[in-house]
């Protein structure tokens, strides 16, 4: 293993270190700074009135009542922003959003005017005395009775247009197709499999929940000109780029600030009609303005995700080689097409469903839909739609075993990507760096004692009397992290870079500041560890800092798992750009040639003359005030990151449960989870990120759900009904890894944090499906909860 470290070493807490978090000194003593902490003199509060039905002309909005309310100030709707043309704001996906319903409301919940008022209660009355009177129009919840023929138009906006941002339409509710693959190629394979199979899932609409909901404070000086916004952001310039097209107030007097943030999620990522709302009544009324929703408002209408209708192919040889996948998908993208994808890309990195597998020919589709439900398809703990892909091509892989008659462990290993065949080329586009997947399959099914597993369950199907059904579930995914190449991801044609800026002091202590955002992922700790071992400073005494626009160096923001492989090698570059520097510098002072000098976890050395030495502290301070003539002074750098390529990182999991036969309820004895994410810089923070990420999973496949009535009415936005677990329904997690670095990072390091959500989803149904594997059931769609699973043992026969 690693050899032991020096005291040098590790007094620079640095790369591979399980050093404690930096940030939590602040946040345990209650020293956070959240948007709803800030308060500025004279600040408003905005409310938010919302549809009270999911389709609905609006014949009437009454403001009199409410601008009576004691304490209100105004109230705006749409027409109000008409003159400002910012009743309607475009989408990240190309399409346009109301921001107050105009004319007509198209789903539940949806914003239709705002109340600002001297305080939060008052705001909250003035809604309640807003009169609005609509004219209801039948509902579509079902995306597949959306496209019928006759279906009622949603989107009247879009009449006649046979063409949108991705290509033909061919039905008023039909957004978009999008295919990737060869179809003639994987219908040839077909036509010529001697096995296939085929299998239809449905991955419901959930919505992430972070602890803290979605707010802002907007607040515009009138004398200056300038707008600053604190948001709960996860992408704080791309929100000033923004703001600044649309409000045509010069990018250089807009200010975001992105304060700590409770949880981000990918709830954080897109605009808001909250935030536009409060930056308009600020600018309108010269006062600044605070929006925070509340949690029913957040489970409703900020972001959902999922809600894709999927069906499956597989064709195979005879003993389990997989030839070919189909993959057809009806994408549920609710009223406006507001996913948050690189733009070019309207199902996300979808296409990443071959998985971890060596497939010769494959064709995907994804038809998006709209229906009248809230708008978003964010990325979910998951790198645009790579949860979705993962799902079915893992359950697919089931499937086909399952018919083969093939253990699902030995079907993943004959049709793996070997480790020899990497860079890969998957048929559906993608280039796969590095990953060993068979090494990390033996590692898993090893610990948890693969066979002793199997004979147990096999003992237990022919006990009758046995009180419970034991499943085994199985995953070996890949996902694809780190957006990305600007030559293929851009953001509203902003490409999707990351930058670090890192200036030492002449004392030797650092600031360093990235244009991502951390939302509880630890940057400042695992950032500085970077810059520590890059620059031989110790970690403790490097500042890093996010967030705010007017400080840090454009950058694309934080999710998708991107941070560690985008900004994480913009750190490690703009690192080494000082430390080049740093060497001229020491070798002035050794009064050498460089190449005379070789680094040594501090300082550079005179090699062969351990004694001759200076430390990045002695340079630092040179640096200053005798830089070698012809250097400038001073010791910093900026580097902008494009990286050449995503980075693939990948896992095992494993999961065992009991099925209580009397009342559905499902146990999870063991959950084994092994991750490769390449070169670790913090141990304990990628534990942490597992730990999480599997209970988000949990809670997806056992509970989560958001669904709809027939008249578009949402169920289940409370934390009542919205399966959030707590340490009580928690499973032990136990983790594992391997490493295999990425050839292309400067680090070696991929993303970890989405890994686990994305893996543990499929694992858990897996798992839940092979308890009833023996009865001839395939496939069971989440979520989990003990009814359905009751049901189904109901209709077996097998319920007590
Ligand atoms: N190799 C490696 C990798 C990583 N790491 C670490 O770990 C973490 C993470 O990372 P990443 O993977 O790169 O990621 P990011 O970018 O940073 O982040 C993002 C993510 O993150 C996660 N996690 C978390 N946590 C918390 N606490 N909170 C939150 O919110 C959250 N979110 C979630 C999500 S959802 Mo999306 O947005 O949906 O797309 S995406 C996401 C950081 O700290 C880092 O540094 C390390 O150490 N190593
Ligand atoms: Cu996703």
């Amino acid at each position: 293993m690693n050899a032991p470290l020096s005291d040098r070493e590790k007094a620079l807490m640095g790369m591979g270190e399980s050093r404690l978090r930096k940030e939590d000194a602040r946040f345990i003593q209650g020293k956070g700074n959240y948007v709803d902490d800030i308060k500025l003199p004279g600040m408003l509060h905005l409310d938010i009135v919302r549809a009270p039905v999911a389709h609905a002309r609006i014949k009437r909005i009454d403001k009199t009542a409410a601008l009576q309310v004691p304490g209100v100030i105004a109230v705006l709707t749409a027409e109000d922003l008409k003159p400002l043309k910012l009743h309607w704001m475009p989408t990240l996906a190309g399409d346009v959003a109301a921001v107050l319903a105009d004319e007509k409301v198209h789903f539940q919940m949806q914003e239709v005017a705002v109340v600002v008022a001297e305080d939060r209660y008052a705001a909250a009355d003035g809604v309640e005395a807003v009169e609005v009177e609509y004219d209801e129009l039948p509902a579509v919840v079902d995306p597949f009775a959306a496209l019928e023929p006759g279906a009622p138009v949603l989107r009247e906006d879009l009449a006649g247009k046979t063409e949108g941002p991705h290509g033909a339409r061919y039905h008023p509710n039909h957004i978009f197709t999008w295919e990737a693959g060869d179809k003639d190629a994987a219908d040839a394979a077909f036509a010529g499999a001697p096995v296939t199979v085929e299998q239809r899932m449905f991955y419901p609409r959930v919505h992430p929940c972070p602890l803290e909901t979605c707010g802002s404070v907007a607040s515009f000086d009138p004398v200056r000109g300038e707008l600053t916004v604190w948001l709960t952001s996860q992408a704080p310039h791309v929100v000033r780029t923004v703001v600044s097209m649309l409000s045509g107030i010069p990018e250089s007097k807009v200010r975001i600030v992105s304060p700590d943030i409770g949880g981000g999620f990918g709830n954080k990522v897109g605009i808001y009609p909250g935030y536009v709302c409060a930056i308009v009544a600020s600018i309108v009324l010269g006062r600044p303005v605070k929006w925070v929703e509340d949690r029913i408002e957040n489970l409703s209408s900020t972001a959902f995700a999922r809600d894709y209708h999927m069906t499956g192919e597989l064709a195979a040889t005879g003993d389990g080689r997989i030839l070919g996948l189909r993959v057809k998908v009806i994408a549920d993208h609710g009223a406006f097409d507001a996913c948050a994808d690189p733009s070019r890309y309207p199902a996300g990195m979808f296409h990443i469903c071959t998985g971890s597998y060596d497939i010769p020919a494959a064709y995907c589709r994804v038809d998006g839909v709209y229906t009248n439900k809230a708008p978003g398809g964010v990325a979910y703990r998951c790198s645009f739609r790579v949860t979705e892909a993962v799902y079915l091509i893992e359950r697919m892989v089931d499937v086909l075993a399952q018919k083969l008659g093939i253990d699902k462990a030995e079907i993943r290993a004959r049709n793996f990507i070997r480790r020899e065949q990497f860079p890969y080329q998957s048929a559906l586009g993608f280039e796969y760096d590095s990953g060993d997947y068979a090494a990390a399959l033996k590692k898993v099914l090893d610990a948890v004692d693969y066979p002793a597993l199997r004979a147990e369950q096999a003992a237990k199907r022919a006990d009758p009397g046995c009180p419970t059904l034991m499943g085994i579930g199985l995953v070996a995914f890949t996902e694809v992290v780190g957006a990305g190449p600007s030559k293929m991801c851009d953001i509203l044609g902003v490409g999707m870079f990351d930058s670090c800026e890192i200036r030492v002091h002449p004392t030797g202590s650092a600031i360093a500041r990235m244009g991502t955002i951390t939302q509880g992922q630890g940057h400042q700790t695992t950032y500085a560890q970077i810059i520590a071992t890059e620059l031989g400073i110790p970690s403790d005494v490097v500042q890093v800092e996010e967030g705010d626009t007017s400080t840090a160096p454009y950058g694309l923001g934080t999710y998708g798992s991107r941070s560690t492989p985008v900004a994480g090698a913009a750190i490690a570059l703009a690192a080494r750009k000082i430390h080049a520097k740093a060497r001229k510098i020491a070798a002035h002072m050794l009064e050498v040639s460089e190449a005379d000098l070789e680094w040594e976890i501090d300082r550079f050395k005179v090699r062969g003359a351990d004694d001759r030495f200076k430390t990045m502290k002695d340079i630092a301070w040179a640096s200053y005030n005798a830089p070698p003539p012809g250097l400038e002074p001073g010791l910093e750098a900026v580097h902008y990151y494009d990286p050449p390529n995503f980075t693939y990182p990948f896992g095992i999991y494993l999961c065992v449960v009991d099925i209580d036969k009397a009342t559905g309820e499902t146990a999870v004895r063991r959950f084994y989870a092994l991750d490769d994410c390449g070169t670790r810089i913090n141990p304990m923070i990628i534990e942490g990120q597992i730990h999480g990420g599997l209970t988000e999973g949990y809670a997806v496949a056992m509970g989560q759900l958001l669904s709809f009535d027939a008249q578009g009415n949402i169920q289940g936005n409370t934390l009542m009904d919205y399966f959030l677990p707590t340490a009580v329904e928690t499973p032990k997690w136990e983790t594992d890894h391997t490493v295999t670095p990425s050839p292309h990072h400067p680090l070696g390091a991929k993303g970890v944090a989405e890994s686990p959500h994305v893996g543990s989803i499929p694992t858990f149904t897996s798992a839940v499906v092979d308890a009833f594997a023996h009865l001839g059931v395939t496939h069971t769609d989440m979520p989990h909860t003990a009814f359905r699973v009751w049901k189904q043992l109901r209709e077996l026969g097998l319920a007590a």
